[in-house]
């Protein structure tokens, strides 16, 4: 495909925009719908290639799934009535559909196969296999079952005590999605929070969840029951418009219905912290997940220090976080982030790259980057790389290049937000 030719923005941008349902959620909808007993209906459910995959690959395994636009609806199978796929599982480019399928499948007692694209093909999976293989599931593939084709044979598992040597959402909901079928309780501890909607949703469907600090405990031989899942725009998403009008002149964006689960929000600390000028009004609560509006509009922004605890709840915003730390006064350093490596492509090698070509001065450390601003940023050739994240933060940075960039592999937004060219355009 030929490269997305994108202008500088001449004046500055207002309007409102509802992003597209989470990512995270969706899929989780749709996994859950599949292994309660009766009907899951799933509202604002984000119909980006990701979460089609997850449909895909549940439709295999025998659920009858309905899906129109944003709305699904999921004839539960419960766990017991998932059958045996006659073909492959593609989770095609997503991390999420993948990890937790193999949570899931761990406990059935029939044989499936794994592959996704090429970027799933190289990122790390023992960290999944491992633990499931203890609980007692068999499970091989390329290099000590590290890397797809997986195959995966399960049933009759145990529950396990787990410290994760990483912190990973998709780790800790592969093991729960585990332990709800396994012999006994089930605990896994985690080394920082990350985001909990596995959590919420066992709890949606149903479930039972305990936790006690970063202890997380589920009991074997749980069922779960169909329920109705109001999905609420993707924080990840909204980011890139945060940053958007944080950064081009006079600007003012209003956000609606972003979710605002306390392990998502690392990106709301770092914009206070920057200086931006951000108002929330929250919804009083009246599904699991909170959710709330959001306005943004242009300041003056200064550099930061982003580790600790902050990473795994802002993990996916780190490529449009370099981009805002551009315009920022000063230095903004980030660390503890070496999970960006394993990532859709090496986020600090794919950020420091990309902006560098647009004259970002920014450097790659071991586990994260430095960025020194504030910088004009110029036009230029850069690339996607196939990854969604990356094409996003490109696009929002050639609204303040000096003149033309040309983005390759552009398409790759598709995977999480297939509306982000007319949304960002009818800000515009
Ligand atoms: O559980 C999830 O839905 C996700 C967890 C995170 O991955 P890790 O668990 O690998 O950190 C995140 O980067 C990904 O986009 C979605
Ligand atoms: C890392 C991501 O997703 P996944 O791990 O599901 O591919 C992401 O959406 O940025």
């Amino acid at each position: 495909m030929e490269a997305k030719k994108l202008q500088p923005i001449s004046s500055s941008l207002h309007g409102t925009i509802s992003v597209p349902g989470d990512k995270s959620i969706s899929h989780r909808a749709v996994m859950f719908g599949s292994i309660a007993g009766g009907v899951t209906t799933v509202e604002n459910f984000l119909p980006g290639e990701d979460c089609l995959s997850t449909i895909a690959c549940f439709r295999k395994l025998g659920v009858t799934i309905r899906q129109d636009g944003t709305r699904v609806t999921v004839n539960g199978a419960g766990l017991e009535g998932l059958q045996e796929p006659d073909g492959i599982l593609d989770v095609g480019n997503s991390g999420t559909t993948i990890r937790l399928m193999m949570g899931i499948l761990a406990g059935r007692p029939f044989h499936s196969v794994l592959i996704g694209d090429h970027s799933i093909g190289k990122r790390p999976m023992t960290r999944v296999t491992n633990p499931l293989k203890s609980m007692g599931a068999s499970i091989s593939g390329r290099k000590g079952a590290e890397f797809t084709p997986l195959s995966i044979t399960g049933g009759n598992l145990e529950g396990i005590e787990y410290k994760l040597p990483v912190a990973s959402a998709q780790v800790k909901s592969a093991i729960l999605l585990a332990g709800i079928q396994a012999k006994g309780d089930t605990t896994v501890v985690e080394p920082e929070k990350t985001r909990d909607h596995t959590e919420r949703m066992i709890r949606m469907f149903g479930g039972e969840v305990r936790t006690d600090g970063n202890a997380i405990t589920v009991h074997g031989g749980q069922t779960l029951t169909g329920t109705h899942v109001n999905v609420p725009g993707d924080i990840s998403s909204a980011a890139f418009f945060l940053a958007a009008g944080a950064i081009v002149r006079d600007s003012r964006i209003e956000l609606k219905n972003v979710g605002l689960n306390p392990t998502r929000t690392g990106i709301i600390d770092v914009l206070c912290e920057m200086g931006a000028d951000l108002s929330i009004k929250e919804y009083e609560e009246s599904s699991s997940e909170p959710a709330g509006d959001m306005v943004i509009q242009t300041s003056d922004l200064k550099g930061t220090i982003i580790e600790g605890e902050l990473i795994p709840r802002l993990i996916d915003e780190i490529p449009i976080i370099a981009l805002l730390a551009t315009q920022a006064e000063g230095k903004t350093i980030i660390k503890d982030a070496a999970e960006l490596k394993v990532k859709e492509t090496n986020r600090i090698d794919t950020v420091v790259n990309e902006l560098a070509k647009l004259g970002a001065r920014i450097e790659a450390t071991e586990d994260g980057m430095v960025i020194h601003g504030k910088t004009s940023l110029h036009g230029g050739t850069v690339s996607s790389h196939g990854d969604h994240r990356i094409g996003m933060m490109l696009a929002v940075a050639s609204l303040i290049t000096s003149d033309t960039t040309h983005l390759e592999n552009s398409e790759a937004v598709a995977v999480s937000y297939p509306s982000f060219f007319d949304h960002l355009n009818s800000l515009k």
